[in-house]
C-alpha cells in the first residue's frame, strides 16, 4: 500500500547540506497499523511528509497503491492526497471555525455537495464521540477532543491512508489511551492503513502490527510488533522496549542479590502466545524438585496475543535445573541472564 524505496531527503541551509532521512525502505501493507519510532531529530516527521509528497525525497521512490508520488499531475496528486488523511500532533484546527466547520473543511474543499455534507460530518462526530460539541469552538474543548476533531476531519473524505504524526505526544497517558483506541476502530471499521510516527513505545505496544526504528534518519531495526519487544536486537530498541516493559532486572533487585550472595542461576523466560496460559513453573518446579523466584517481569498483551517476560531465579541441584531448562526450552524461549553484563 505504502512502498519506501531506498528513500533520502537532505535539507540545504547556510550552514551546509544535512541529511536528515538516509536509505529508508520498508512496506506497509494494506490494513496494518505500521509504528515508527525514533527520538527527536531521528527524520520520523520528514519521512511520514514524503508519502503526501508534503516533502519530496531527495532521492529514492514513494509508491502508494503502485503510484510513484513524484511522477504525478498535478491533478493526480490531489486526487492521490484526498486519499490520505493526516492527523498532527497539535491538532492544528481552525480556531475561529466551529466544531463542525473545522470537519466540514476538506469536504467544502472537495466541493461535497451542501446537503451531504451536514450528515457525513454529524456521522463523523458521531464516530468520534463529539455528536453534542458540533457547535462548540476548540478553545472549548480538551486536547483529547481537539485531537477526536482532528481524526473526524481526517476521516472526512474517506481515506484509505491515515497518516499520524505524534497524534498523541500531546495528551495525557489516559487520553492517550482513548485516542489510540479510537485509531484502532479507525483500522478496524473502516479498513483504513495507518502509519503513525512517535517516540513513545505505549503507541507501538499498543496498537501497531509492524514497526521500523529510526536513529539519526537511518532505519536501525524493522519488524512485527511481537518480535521486536520479544527479541530487540539494537542497543536503542531494547531501551524503548525496556522504557515499556520492565525486561531488565531492577538495580535493588541486583543489589540484593549481590548481597546474599547466591550463586543460583537466572533465566529470562518469554511466553507467547497460548503459553502464556501454561503452568509451566509449576510444572518443572514439581518434575524436577526445584524451587522458584520470580524476580521480575510481567505478562502483558501484544497485537492481541498475551505475552510474558519473566526473570526467573531456579534453586535446586544444577543439574536438575539443566534439565528444567532444557524442558522450558522445548516450548518457550529461555536465555541465562548474567546479572554481572546488563543486556
Ligand atoms: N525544513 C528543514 N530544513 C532543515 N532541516 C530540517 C528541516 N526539517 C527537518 N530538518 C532536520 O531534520 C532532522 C529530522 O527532523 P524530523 O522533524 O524529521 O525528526 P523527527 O524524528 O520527526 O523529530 P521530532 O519528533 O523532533 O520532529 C532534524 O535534525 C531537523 O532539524
Amino acid at each position: 500500500m505504502i512502498t519506501f524505496e531506498n528513500v533520502s531527503k537532505q535539507f540545504t541551509g547556510s550552514e551546509g547540506t544535512f541529511t536528515a532521512v538516509k536509505d529508508v525502505s520498508f512496506e506497509v501493507q494494506k490494513g496494518d497499523i505500521y509504528g515508527v519510532i525514533g527520538f527527536s531529530g531521528a527524520g520520523k516527521s520528514t519521512l511520514i511528509r514524503t508519502v503526501n509528497l508534503l516533502e519530496e525525497p531527495s532521492s529514492g521512490k514513494v509508491y502508494v497503491n503502485g503510484r510513484d508520488m513524484m511522477t504525478l499531475s498535478a491533478d493526480e496528486l490531489r486526487k492521490e492526497r484526498k486519499k490520505i488523511g493526516m492527523v498532527f500532533q497539535h491538532f492544528n484546527l481552525c480556531e475561529s471555525k466551529t466544531v463542525f466547520e473545522n470537519v466540514a473543511i476538506p469536504l467544502r474543499l472537495s466541493k461535497t455537495s451542501k446537503k451531504d455534507i451536514q450528515p457525513r460530518v454529524k456521522e463523523l462526530l458521531q464516530f468520534v464521540g463529539l455528536g453534542d460539541k458540533s457547535d462548540h469552538y476548540p478553545d472549548q474543548l480538551s486536547g483529547g477532543q481537539k485531537q477526536r476533531v482532528g481524526i473526524a476531519r481526517a476521516l472526512a473524505t474517506s481515506p484509505e491512508i491515515l497518516l499520524c504524526d505524534e497524534a498523541t505526544s500531546a495528551l495525557d497517558p489516559d487520553t492517550t489511551q482513548s485516542i489510540l483506541d479510537l485509531l484502532k476502530r479507525v483500522n478496524r471499521e473502516f479498513n483504513i492503513t495507518i502509519l503513525i510516527i512517535t517516540h513513545e513505545m505505549q503507541v507501538i505496544r499498543d496498537i501497531c502490527d509492524y514497526v521500523t526504528v529510526m536513529e539519526n534518519g537511518e532505519m536501525i531495526e524493522s519488524g512485527s510488533v511481537f518480535d521486536l519487544f520479544s527479541r530487540p536486537k539494537a542497543k536503542t530498541t531494547r531501551n524503548f522496549v525496556n522504557a515499556v516493559m520492565q525486561d531488565q532486572l531492577p538495580a535493588s533487585v541486583i543489589n540484593m542479590i549481590h548481597k546474599e550472595g547466591k550463586s543460583n542461576r537466572l533465566y529470562r523466560i518469554l511466553f507467547e502466545g497460548d503459553e502464556a496460559g501454561q503452568p509451566v513453573l509449576s510444572q518443572v518446579s514439581k518434575q524436577y524438585h526445584l524451587d522458584f523466584n520470580i524476580l521480575h517481569g510481567q505478562i502483558t498483551e501484544l497485537q492481541d496475543q498475551p505475552f510474558g517476560n519473566l526473570i526467573v531465579e531456579f534453586i535446586g541441584e544444577e543439574n536438575n535445573i539443566q534439565q528444567a531448562v532444557e524442558h522450558i526450552g522445548n516450548r518457550l524461549t529461555v536465555s541465562e541472564v548474567n546479572i554481572n553484563e546488563r543486556d
